[in-house]
This record gives C-alpha cells, structure tokens and sequence, in this order.
C-alpha cells in the first residue's frame, strides 16, 4: 500500500469508527434513559456531549462542487470526546401522537377570532349580502386567501340557501366539513425518511433539508424535529450549514445535545455550508443513522445568490445521498411577505413540504389554505410554540376543529 492510501485510510476510518462508537454509545444511553423523569429544563450541552465533523478524505472526484466542500479543514472531531463525556442526562422528548390538539388552547390565548367569527355570523337568522360579505372578510383577514374565500363562500351559499341548512349545530357543521376540505384531508403530509440508495448501491441515511429566510424558525424547527424522531426511535446526526450566524451552530447543537443527537458543525464563521452539508451527510452515513437533518441559513439577498447557495449545497448533498425532503419553514406570522418568500423558495428548492411555525402567535390560520395552494405541496408540520416539543404534524380535521373550538 503506498503512503497516501495509508493517509486516506486514517483519515477517513479513524473519525468513521469513532462516530460509529460515539453514536452506539448516544442510542445505548438513550434508551437506557426512556424510563427516567424528563426534565425539560437541563440542557445537555456542556460543549463536551457533541459531536463536530470528523474530517473528510479527500474525494477522488474532479467535480468542483465536491473538491471545494471536501477539503474544510475547520471540521474536526474535538479532543477528548470520550464516553465519560457523555454522562449527561438526556431528555425524554413527548409522544408526537395528539399535539396538534395543544393548538386549541394556543390559539384561544391568542384571541383566534376566525371559527368564532364565521360561525357567530352563519348562525344569523337570516342572511343577507351583509353577512356573506363579512363572511368573506373575515376569512380574507385570516389570510386565507381571495381564490379559497371565494370557493368556501359560494360552497356554504348553496349548502344554506339551497339545503337550508340553519339549526347552529348543522351548521357548525356544515362549516366544519367545508372548512376540512379547503385544508385538503387527501394530501400526504407524511415526511418521507424511507433510506436512499447511493451511487454505489449502497443505503443511505434519508436527507431532509431545511430552507426558509432567517427569523422563520428553522434551525428551531430542526431541533423540535430532531426531538420527534428520536421519540419515534430513529437515529439522526444534525448539520449545522447555516454558517452565515455564529450562533446558530450552537444554538443547533444544544437542540442536540440535549435528546444524545450529533451535530456536524465548522467552527468557522462563514465557512461553506455545501462543506458542513456534504460532511453531515457523509458523518451521517458512515455511521448509519436514520435520518439527517440539514439547516441552511436562507439569506434572502436576491434569488440568483439563493439558487447558487441551496442549488450547491443540493448538488453536494445528493451525490453522497437522495434528498428525501426540501422542507420549507415559513413564519405563520407573516402573512403575504411570507407567502412571496415562498414563492421564491418553491422556485428555487424544489420544496417538498412546508413548515407553518409560530401558528400560536396568530389569528390568522388561513395562512394554511393560502400557502398549499400557492406552492402545491402540503403543510406537513407546524409550530405551535417555544417549547422543545411544540412541533406537530399536521392533520387538516384536528386543525379545522383547533380554529373552531379555539
Ligand atoms: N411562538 C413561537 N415561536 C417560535 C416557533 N418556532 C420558532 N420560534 C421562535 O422564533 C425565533 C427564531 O427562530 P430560529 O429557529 O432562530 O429562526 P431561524 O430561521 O433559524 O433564523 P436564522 O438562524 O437567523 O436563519 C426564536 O425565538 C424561536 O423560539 C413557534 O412555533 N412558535
């Protein structure tokens, strides 16, 4: 063997094989936890219970894609990562079934007017051009959006005129129903984390890619999905690629740390995110966790440079693994800027699902209606808080009822 073979084997196997015992021992103390008293409040990231990037070998590709984020030399398994180190105590994230219930209280702390509004209004004797009117205000300010208002509306005017509808619980009803299939119960709002196969044949980790502008809530939303599925018991290494802040790498990690997850990360600001995903990937692979997870800084600064970024770090991505999710964080908050915002990042990321955070912070559920339909691709998860465990999946009945018990 000549020498630089010996270099490629050591550099490449030594960090490989220890991610490989550092995970085992991350899943190991894991479940030997599952029975202990969460406690929401210790954050695990003491800085020693996380896992930076083992350095990658240099590929033998010519690809100037892969050659650049292959040689950040800023990625490294920090000293002393030992199993004693990880004696820390993990939190026990809560069961995924039934969160989106949690939205009802959530929204009635935020004075939710929109199923309260429509119903007070449906519930009128009789009806005039007033009512329907305010109706159809009242779901435009909920940003539901001019084309669904216009399709709810006439679909209730027939529904009450024609069928005369009117004792309140037929047409709370009637709201109900209508409301569920503006919100589309058809659509597939599960996240796709099946393994991929790779080049060679050979199985890989599924790759979801968070994208959304800053303040949106995505490096947030990675951890509280993090905390997901590793209730579901599968194993994930995060990759901090939003490089552009300094703290969100350590924000992420601490999302980490915090349920036993690594987290792949450059400890130099700016550093190339395609580098930080494509080692994320490759970590992620070489010790065959489940899933990762990859966050993305989403500088809005005008769409070529968003392509260029998102449209690198996919191409790196995708030549270690299939992407199986491009998932869209969106702040529910935002309205129509937001709904612009994810125009642009449907255009550019082939986005497979969205995320709605801060749906606690709002009145205006309608968002929902109006970004499906802008985008064509389901909403898949949403916020519903601050919390570590205020991640949902969404479910299109058990949201329409949160509007109209909220
Ligand atoms: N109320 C509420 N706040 C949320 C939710 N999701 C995120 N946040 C808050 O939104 C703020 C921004 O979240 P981040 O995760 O840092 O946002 P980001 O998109 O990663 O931002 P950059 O790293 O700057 O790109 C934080 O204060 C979060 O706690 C939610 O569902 N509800």
């Amino acid at each position: 063997m000549n020498p630089d073979t010996w270099t490629y084997l050591l550099a490449a196997g030594i960090p490989a094989a220890l991610l490989v015992a550092v995970s085992t021992v991350f899943v190991r103390r894991r479940r030997d936890q599952a029975d202990e008293t969460p406690d929401p409040t210790t954050g695990g990231a003491n800085g020693s219970d996380v896992l930076t990037a083992p350095p990658v070998a240099p590929s033998a590709t010519t690809d100037p894609d892969l050659l650049e984020p292959s040689v950040d030399e800023d990625l490294v398994v920090p000293d002393g990562v030992t199993e004693g180190d990880l004696d820390v105590q993990l939190d026990v994230p809560a069961p995924v079934a039934g969160r989106l219930a949690r939205l009802r209280g959530r929204l009635a702390r935020s004075g939710s007017p929109l199923g309260t509004r429509l119903l007070a209004v449906l519930s009128r004797d009789h009806l005039t051009e007033d009512d329907w009117d305010e109706l159809e205000e009242t779901l435009l300010l909920a940003d539901v959006g001019a084309g669904p208002t216009g399709d709810l509306i006439e679909a209730l005017r027939t529904r009450v005129r024609v069928d005369g509808v009117r004792e309140p619980g037929a047409v709370r009803d009637l709201l109900r129903e209508q409301l569920i299939a503006l919100v589309d119960p058809t659509l597939d709002r599960s996240l796709n984390l099946a393994p991929g196969v790779d080049a060679a044949g050979e199985a890989t980790p599924a790759v979801v890619l968070v994208v959304g502008v800053n303040g949106t809530g995505k490096t947030t939303t990675v951890g509280k999905l993090a905390r997901v599925l590793v209730a579901e018991d599968r194993s994930v290494v995060l990759g901090a690629a939003d490089t552009f802040r300094a703290a969100a790498a350590d924000q992420l990690q601490t999302w980490g740390s915090r349920v036993g997850v690594p987290t792949v990360r450059s400890d130099r600001d700016g550093a190339d995110p395609a580098a930080v995903a494509f080692d994320a990937v490759r970590t992620g692979k070489a010790s065959g966790v489940d899933v990762v997870l990859v966050d993305t800084a989403g500088r809005l600064q005008n769409k070529a440079g968003l392509m260029d970024e998102l449209g690198k770090i996919t191409r790196v991505i995708t030549r270690e693994a299939p992407l199986s999710e491009v998932l869209l964080v969106l702040d529910a908050t935002t309205g129509q800027n937001g709904l612009n915002q994810a125009r642009v990042f449907g255009e550019v990321a082939g986005v497979t699902g969205i995320v709605l955070t801060k749906l606690d912070g709002t009145a205006k559920g309608g968002i929902v209606v109006a970004v499906q339909r802008e985008l064509g691709v389901p909403v898949k998860l949403v916020g519903l808080g601050e919390g570590p465990d205020d991640l949902a999946p969404f479910d299109a009945a058990s949201f329409v009822d949160g509007l109209l018990e909220g």
